[in-house]
């Protein structure tokens, strides 16, 4: 129970939805895929269906024996056990029901890796911090994501297509990288969100910066920020 919880192991019970899932990331014979949390392998042998290759990973022992076992026949799928935030894989296309406490780590590390596009399934509140039109509702996250990806959401999933069901609905996004995102800034970023209310002065002094500039972060765009968290890293 504590590995379920620890590991976000809510496993999709719908295979109209793991359908849908694979034919939005339009994979082709030439695409890699990865996939973070195989769980019980809903999503994986579809994956597989049009993918030159698929990894397929889960920090799980015994649900990457099981699935070992049960998918030994498919040629293009490598199987993998561990941490799949801490690999090096390259791929060209990332699918991931993700575990829910790892969502701000997944935008993150993707935000940094290379990868053509992606369909991640997340909280409907995530979701809309992502998708967030005001700046009073943004985080820090939404400013990486909305850098590194276009964002869509394609799909609403009920919190009854999981079992166990989690406290709350999901919702499938696709997301499709424009740029990488040094880890540097990604971390400046977030540093100025947890001086959020303080006038732009007072953030670049906590960098050690100055600037003549009195907004706060919630005046400003995103690619404002993103612009200002890269002049705190050059000077
Ligand atoms: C929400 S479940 C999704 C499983 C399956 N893809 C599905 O749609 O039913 C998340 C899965 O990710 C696995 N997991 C959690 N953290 C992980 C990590 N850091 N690296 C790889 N897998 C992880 C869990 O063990 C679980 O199987």
């Amino acid at each position: 129970m504590i590995k379920r919880k620890r590991l976000g192991q809510h496993f999709l019970t719908s295979n109209v939805i793991a359908k849908s899932i694979s034919l939005e990331a339009n994979i082709t014979k030439n695409d890699i895929v990865f996939e973070i949390g195989t769980g019980l392998g809903i999503l994986t042998p579809l994956l597989c269906e049009n993918a030159k290759k698929v990894i397929s990973i889960d920090a799980d022992r015994e649900l990457y024996e099981k699935a070992k076992s049960r998918f030994s026949r498919i040629s293009n799928l490598s199987l993998e056990f561990g941490d799949g935030f801490k690999q090096n894989s390259v791929f060209s296309i990332f699918v991931s029901n993700l575990p829910y406490s790892k969502s701000k780590d997944a935008i993150e590390w993707l935000a940094n890796t290379p990868f053509s596009h992606g369909v991640i399934m997340v909280q409907k509140e995530f979701a809309e911090k992502l998708l967030a039109k005001s700046s009073k509702n943004r985080r820090s996250v939404s400013i990486i994501a909305n850098s590194a990806f276009e964002i869509e959401k394609i799909l609403d999933v009920g919190k009854q297509n999981f079992s166990p069901p989690p406290k709350i609905d999901s919702v499938v996004l696709k997301i499709i990288k424009k740029k990488s995102l040094e880890k540097d800034l990604i971390h400046v970023i977030n540093k100025m969100f947890s001086y959020r209310r303080k006038t732009l002065q007072n953030i670049f002094k906590q960098f050690g910066k100055e600037t003549v500039i009195e907004k706060r972060l919630d005046d400003l765009s995103g690619d404002e920020i993103v612009e200002l968290a890269k002049e705190i890293l050059k000077r």
